[in-house]
């Protein structure tokens, strides 16, 4: 008889303190921009899924925000989300950065992750940034936290030690038929990648004035044709809470929103690998974050 690999596919999804670099390693891994990173706390707001698929495993990462106090509606709902996503993951990658002490954010995050199911491991992010002698002190302080099933050490920013991690995580996944089709990345609908990508652009510059007041909706989304080649046409409207940051969002005659349509229609163009069209709209939704109506009209 061969020896004979199972195949493995699951879930696994990066939870960590605010800025321990989750979003970058979900895009190092799955190689393409499907999660928001910035370097201000608290930016990903959406689960987005990314699928990687190798010969004998598939992985489906779930791109998950950060737990924290929650004081607002929003921030509660938030919360909900990302405990739901952590328990239903077959591996939950716990990341610590080599360049900030273990605290006790990460010993908190650690003991509610180990009363799930998931196998733990620890991922040591963002090593390009200590010595060789400080990254063996921290690894030895991370292993001393918990019995995770695996430490690994990686810079999602160099891409050191990113298979690895790749490797450990999948072996812990159960053995299981193919879950989704080949050639797939991600089952996020395109709308709301998309809205990211919007949000992101507007964030841009104004994050000190405006870090959590803004939401984007997609109205729709039209395929036209113009000179002979097609082009999609967006319409999507940008959501703050008061007149005062509508007057930022635009800026001195419109200068503002210029960069914003830009930007965003450059990172839609090549997500969707098409020329775009960008009709956007500033509209105040007032407290949106408080609102529970406007919070799900906002997808939340
Ligand atoms: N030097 C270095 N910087 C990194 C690395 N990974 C992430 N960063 C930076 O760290 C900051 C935070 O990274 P994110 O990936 O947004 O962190 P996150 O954990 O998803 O943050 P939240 O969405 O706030 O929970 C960004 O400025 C990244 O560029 C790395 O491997 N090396």
């Amino acid at each position: 008889m061969t020896d004979h690999v199972p195949y493995r596919a699951g879930f696994a999804c990066f939870v960590g303190r605010p800025n321990a670099g989750k979003s970058t390693l979900t895009n190092a891994i799955i190689g393409s921009k499907i999660a928001i990173t910035s370097n201000r706390p608290q930016t990903t707001r959406h689960v987005v899924r990314g699928i990687l698929h190798r010969p004998d495993s598939q992985l489906i990462l779930v791109d998950t925000p950060g737990l924290h106090k929650p004081r607002t509606l929003l921030g509660q709902r938030l919360n909900d989300l990302v405990r739901a996503t952590w328990s239903e993951t077959d591996v939950v990658g716990l990341c610590i950065p080599a360049d900030e002490k273990v605290g006790p954010g990460d010993r908190m995050i650690s003991k509610e992750i180990s009363e799930l199911k998931g196998k733990v491991v620890a991922v040591v992010t963002k090593i390009d940034l200590v010595s060789k002698g400080d990254l063996a002190k921290q690894l030895m302080a991370v292993s001393e936290m918990a019995p995770f099933a695996d430490v690994v050490p990686c810079s999602a920013m160099t891409g050191e030690n990113v298979d690895t991690l790749v490797g450990v995580v999948s072996d812990l996944l159960p053995e299981s038929p193919q879950l989704y089709p080949d050639h797939m990345i991600t089952d996020e609908p395109e709308r709301v990648m998309i809205a990211e990508l919007i949000r992101e652009a507007a964030l841009e510059g104004v994050r000190d004035e405006l870090p959590h007041s803004i939401a984007v909706v997609i109205e729709e989304i039209l395929e036209e044709e113009s000179e002979g080649a097609t082009r999609q046409h967006i319409y999507a409207d940008i959501y703050v809470e008061r007149p005062s940051q509508k007057a930022i969002v635009i800026g001195k005659g419109g200068a503002r929103m210029k960069q914003v349509g830009t930007q965003a229609r450059r990172e839609i163009g090549k997500l969707l690998d098409s020329r775009i069209y960008l009709d956007l709209h500033v509209r105040v939704a007032k407290d949106w974050q408080r609102n529970p109506k406007l919070l799900q009209r906002l997808g939340f």
